[in-house]
C-alpha cells in the first residue's frame, strides 16, 4: 500500500503523510483487527460511532498538559484513505493548545470497524507528541522567556525516532532550536550547535594548523598568522593544545566562533585560551559568540565568566565583549535550572538533552481512546475509580475566560445544546461530585473542538498551521494560564466541567447502566 498524498482541496496546508515510515496500518495492537473482524461478523461494522481520546492526569506533578501529534494523526488518516477512511470524521483541539484532563483533544466518529483501527496509532502518536511538548513547556517556564533553549538529545532519546520526534515537540513546547540534522531538514526547525570536548582534545599544538591566513572581515587584508600577535599575554599559564583547537575553530568559523571551555580548567585555561582568540579574532573585525560550559558549578562559572568579559571590555574598550553568550549544559532538568536561578547565574543558553527527550520524570501521559456514543446513543464505561468512569455523549467543548482574560474552566456540552454566551452566567459542574459546581460569567468562549477531517459531511476543515505557528499558540496559550496553575510546587488544579444538562444525563445513564446489587 502506497502512501497518498492528502488532497484537501477545501484547506490550506498539504498534510505529507506520517513523517515516520514506521506509521503504517499495522503500527498496531492485535485486538483492533480482532474486533474489526467481529464487527463486521456481527453485521455491526458500519454502526456509527463516536470516541474521545483525553488522558486522565496531567504529567510531571503539574496541572496542565500541552496537546501535541495531531498532524501526524491528519496524516495517518490521509495514509489510511486508501483503505476507505473517507466516513471517518476528526474534530480536535487546535495543536499547541493547553489542555487538561478529560477533555477530548480528538473526537473521531465513523463506522466502528474503522474507527476502532485507530486507536491504536492515534493514542501511540499524540501521547509521546503531548509528554514532550509539556516537558519542553515546563523547562522553558524555569529558564525564563529570555533564555534560548537548546535541544541536544539525540544521542539519549529512545531510538531514532524517539530523537525525530522530541526535536519537533520540543520545538512547538518553547525550545528555539534543535541539534539534530534531520529534525532541522524535516521541519524546518532551527538548528544549533557548538563542538564537543573531543575537538579540543584531538589538537596537540598550534603547529598542527598548516594554514593560519585568515581575512579581515571587511576584506581589506588578510592577516598571515592568525593569534600569533594577539595573545596579549591571555594565554601565558594555558593548555597549548586547548589553544590550538579554539585558534582551528575560529579560522574555520570566524563569524561563529563559540568554545566549550571545560575540557582542562575553566578559569586557568578555557577561559583565557578563549579570549585569547576572541581578542585576535576582534583585531580583525570579528565578533566572537561566547562559550560554553559542560561541568563543574555552572551557577559559580557562568558569574566569574561574565566578570571577565566585562573586564576585558572595559580594558580593551570593546563594546558588546562583556555580553557575549554563556551557554550551559551536563545533565540539566527543571530542577537543576531552579537551582541555578535561586543562586544566581550569567547563563543565556542552555543545552537540554537527555532529561528532556526521554521524558525522565514521567515515562507517559496516560492518553486514551473511548467510545461515547454508537447509532446515536450515548454509551458509558463504568469503574470503581471515579476517575476511570467515561464522559458520555458526542460533546462540544468551550474554554470560557474571566475578567482578567485568564481561561477559567473548560465546559463540556452535549453537541445540540444551546452554546454558552459571553456575559450570560452559565453553570458549571464538576462531572462526578454533586457539591462541586460554580456559576461562571465568561468575558470571552472559545469553542476548542474544530473540523480536522470532514468525511462525508459537507463540514469545513481547518487548516493545519506551519510548526511556527502551533510553538506561538502554545506559547501564547501558556500565557494565558493562570499563575498558580504554573507553579511548579502544589499547582492550583484547573477546573474541567459538564453543562447541568450533560450532568443530569451522565447520572441517568450511571444508574441505568449499574446493576443494583443485592446484600445477603
Ligand atoms: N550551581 C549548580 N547548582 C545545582 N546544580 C548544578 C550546578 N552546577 C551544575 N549543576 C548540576 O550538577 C550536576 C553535576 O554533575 P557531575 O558531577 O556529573 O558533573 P561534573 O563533575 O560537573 O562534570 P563532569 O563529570 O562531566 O566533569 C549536573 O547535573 C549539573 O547540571
Ligand atoms: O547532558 P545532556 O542534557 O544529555 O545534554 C547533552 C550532553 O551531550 C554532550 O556530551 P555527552 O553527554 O555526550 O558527554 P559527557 O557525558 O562527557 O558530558 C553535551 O556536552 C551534553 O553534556
Ligand atoms: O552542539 C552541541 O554543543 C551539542 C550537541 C549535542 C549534544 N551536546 C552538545
Ligand atoms: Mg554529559
Amino acid at each position: 500500500m502506497a502512501a497518498k498524498e492528502s488532497k484537501k482541496e477545501n484547506s490550506g496546508r498539504r498534510t505529507p503523510g506520517p513523517t515516520n515510515p514506521m506509521v503504517t496500518p499495522i503500527l498496531t495492537d492485535q485486538y483492533q483487527f480482532t474486533m474489526a473482524y467481529a464487527y463486521w461478523k456481527a453485521g455491526k461494522h458500519q454502526e456509527r460511532a463516536v470516541f474521545d481520546l483525553y488522558f486522565r492526569k496531567n504529567p510531571f506533578g503539574g496541572e496542565y498538559t500541552v496537546f501535541a501529534g495531531l498532524e501526524e494523526c491528519e496524516g495517518f488518516l490521509d495514509y489510511l484513505r486508501g483503505i476507505d477512511c473517507s466516513d471517518v470524521e476528526v474534530y480536535a483541539i487546535p495543536e499547541g493548545s493547553v489542555v487538561f484532563p478529560k477533555v477530548p483533544l480528538l473526537r473521531v466518529e465513523g463506522p466502528i470497524a474503522v474507527v476502532q483501527l485507530l486507536e491504536t496509532p492515534f493514542v501511540n502518536l499524540i501521547n509521546f507528541a503531548s509528554l514532550v511538548s509539556t516537558n519542553a513547556a515546563r523547562h522553558r517556564f524555569v529558564a525564563g522567556k529570555s533564555k534560548t533553549l537548546l535541544e541536544f538529545g539525540l544521542r539519549r532519546a529512545q531510538g531514532p525516532d524517539g530523537g525525530l520526534g522530541a526535536s519537533k515537540y520540543s520545538y512547538i513546547g518553547g525550545f528555539d532550536a534543535t541539534s539534530n540534522v534531520a529534525a532541522g531538514m524535516l521541519f524546518g526547525i532551527p538548528l544549533r550547535g557548538t563542538h564537543s570536548h573531543a575537538f579540543v582534545i584531538s589538537y596537540m599544538s598550534l603547529d598542527e594548523i598548516k594554514d593560519k591566513s585568515l581575512r579581515k572581515k571587511d576584506g581589506s587584508s588578510t592577516c598571515e598568522d592568525f593569534g600569533s600577535d594577539s595573545l596579549r599575554g591571555y594565554s601565558a599559564e594555558t593548555n597549548k593544545s586547548e589553544l590550538a583547537a579554539f585558534t582551528s575553530y575560529a579560522l574555520a568559523f570566524p563569524d561563529n566562533f563559540l568554545a566549550l571551555v571545560d575540557t582542562y580548567d575553566v578559569m586557568r585555561s578555557g577561559m583565557p585560551n578563549f579570549c585569547a582568540v576572541a581578542l585576535a579574532l576582534s583585531d580583525l573585525g570579528y565578533k566572537a559568540i561566547g562559550i560554553r560550559l559542560d561541568s563543574g558549578d555552572l551557577a559559580y562559572l557562568s558569574c566569574e565568566i561574565r566578570k571577565l568579559f566585562c573586564s576585558i571590555e572595559k580594558e580593551f574598550g570593546l563594546p558588546g565583549f562583556g555580553k557575549m553568550s554563556i551557554t550551559a549544559s551536563n545533565d540539566l532538568n527543571e530542577e537543576t535550572l531552579d537551582a541555578l536561578n535561586k543562586q544566581g547565574h550569567q547563563i543565556d543558553a542552555y543545552g537540554i538533552g537527555t532529561y528532556l527527550v526521554t521524558c525522565y520524570a514521567q515515562a507517559a501521559l496516560g492518553v486514551v481512546f473511548k467510545l461515547v456514543e454508537i447509532n446515536n446513543k450515548p454509551r458509558i464505561k463504568l469503574s470503581e475509580a471515579v476517575s476511570k468512569v467515561t464522559i458520555p455523549c458526542k460533546k462540544r467543548i468551550y474554554r470560557l475566560y474571566g475578567k482578567e482574560s485568564y481561561a477559567l474552566v473548560d465546559i463540556l456540552t452535549g453537541e445540540n445544546e444551546p452554546p454558552p454566551k459571553v456575559g450570560e452566567r452559565i453553570l458549571c459542574r464538576h462531572p462526578f461530585r454533586e457539591s462541586k459546581r460554580a456559576y461562571v460569567v465568561p468575558q470571552k468562549i472559545e469553542e476548542l473542538l474544530r473540523c480536522y477531517c470532514a468525511g462525508s459531511s459537507d463540514k469545513k476543515e481547518e487548516i493545519l498551521p506551519p510548526l511556527k505557528d502551533i510553538r506561538e499558540r502554545c506559547i501564547q496559550q501558556l500565557e494565558e494560564m493562570r499563575p498558580d496553575h504554573m507553579r511548579r510546587l502544589n499547582p492550583t488544579p484547573y477546573k474541567v466541567s459538564v453543562s447541568a444538562k450533560l450532568y443530569d444525563f451522565i447520572h441517568s445513564l450511571w444508574l441505568n447502566e449499574a446493576p443494583v446489587g443485592e446484600l445477603r
